[in-house]
């Protein structure tokens, strides 16, 4: 019997490594991708790194807690699962193995609606879910699909904006990646019998979202807004959240990095909404420079996606209670007693 004593991945990044040692490269390339030139992929990590954090001294804040409540939805921390599309691409468990690392850690996973395995066999693992919807010209089955978020306990719609074409990734154009392998495809958009195509529509407009606010009760939540002037209009059109987002740099490339355009947001929307940022948080101290510079809570696309390859449930559990602990002891060094706590102002010496 050989000791195995390789320590595995002490961080998010190295998840990345693991995941990519075991992962079919084409489906690691379309994980790690984004859009063209990967500008904005770059940018959204490296505008953490410009941003330092002040920490305060003799608080006696005692150890932080974590937990937050996100338009009703409580959580254990400020971290929710970012909607990723084809977990089976990851493991063979997809999205089920994903969900019971969230329930187990406390947080809340919004189900892409281009998982794998259907929304009703996610809800059933008993994770706390948001459901994310791609809006379809199709009213009637947008509104099918809603009905069956809500009916499967989902707490919250969050409606991508940010694709009313594909982003262009040359990644998968080289190979040749355009249609899901043999045996996987999009579970939620079956239908008698055959699997409906999705649709990312560049007609879909602010009347659309009007038509999907008097669909559901459940809450609202605008993904992949950059401009403080569409951040204002979904307040006025009745959104109940916002998700700065530039989708993981996938869509339009040289957009800026989403953390760069969180103040302007949070400016514009002056406490109305709740925020939520996400693209390139990769450490607790990520967490608190996106708390600091006014978001509610993050999301985290990629490392999900790297835990789930490496480890299945277990690699995405890892994954998530590394970060909780960096969070934790980011929040004790900042002196900050909770993640609402942390404000530019008080902690967040933002040197750009
Ligand atoms: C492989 C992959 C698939 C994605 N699929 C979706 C999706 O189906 N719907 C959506 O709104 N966003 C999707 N996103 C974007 C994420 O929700 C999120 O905005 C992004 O991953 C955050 O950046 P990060 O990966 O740097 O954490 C996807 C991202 C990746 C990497
Ligand atoms: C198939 C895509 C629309 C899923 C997605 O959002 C992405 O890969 O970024």
């Amino acid at each position: 019997m050989t000791l195995d004593l390789t320590p595995g991945p002490v961080n998010l990044r190295d998840f990345e490594t693991a995941a990519r040692d075991r992962l079919d490269p084409v489906y690691y390339d379309y994980f790690a991708s984004g859009a063209q030139d990967e500008l904005t992929v770059a940018a959204n990590e490296e505008a953490f790194r410009r941003h330092s954090l002040v920490p305060r001294v003799l608080r006696g804040a005692g150890r932080p807690r974590l937990d937050v409540t996100v338009l009703g939805t409580p959580a254990a921390m400020p971290v929710l699962l970012a909607p990723t599309a084809f977990h089976r691409l990851a493991h063979p468990e997809g999205e089920p193995a994903t969900a019971r690392a969230a329930a187990a850690a406390g947080v809340i996973m919004i189900a892409a609606m281009l998982s794998t395995v259907t929304v009703e066999e996610i809800a059933a693992t008993g994770a706390t879910l948001w459901f994310q919807l791609y809006p379809q010209p199709d009213l009637a089955f947008t509104g099918s699909l809603i009905r069956r978020a809500e009916a499967a306990g989902c707490r919250a719609l969050v409606v991508t904006a940010d694709s009313p074409a594909l982003g262009r990734n040359e990644r998968g154009d080289r190979n040749d990646f355009h249609d899901l392998p043999a045996g996987i495809h999009c579970a939620n958009m079956g239908e008698n019998g055959h699997v409906r195509q999705v649709v990312l529509s560049p007609d879909i407009s602010w009347e659309y979202l009007d038509r999907l606010r008097a669909m559901t009760s459940l809450p609202i939540l605008l993904k992949g807004v950059l401009h403080p002037r569409d951040a204002r209009l979904a307040v006025e059109h009745g959104v109940d959240g916002i998700v700065v987002s530039n989708h993981g740099g996938r869509q339009l490339d040289t957009t800026p990095a989403s953390l760069d355009r969180l103040p302007l947001i949070a400016a514009e929307v002056g406490g109305r909404v709740p925020l939520l940022l996400d693209g390139g948080v990769r450490r607790g101290t990520d967490v608190v420079k996106a708390l600091a510079l006014g978001a509610t809570a993050v999301a985290i696309g990629r490392p999900v996606l790297w835990g789930l390859a490496t480890g299945g449930e277990e690699g995405v559990g890892r994954v998530l209670s590394l970060l909780r602990a960096e969070l934790d002891n980011a929040l004790t060094l900042c002196g900050a007693a909770t993640p609402g706590e942390v404000t530019g102002d008080e902690l967040g010496g933002i040197l750009a």
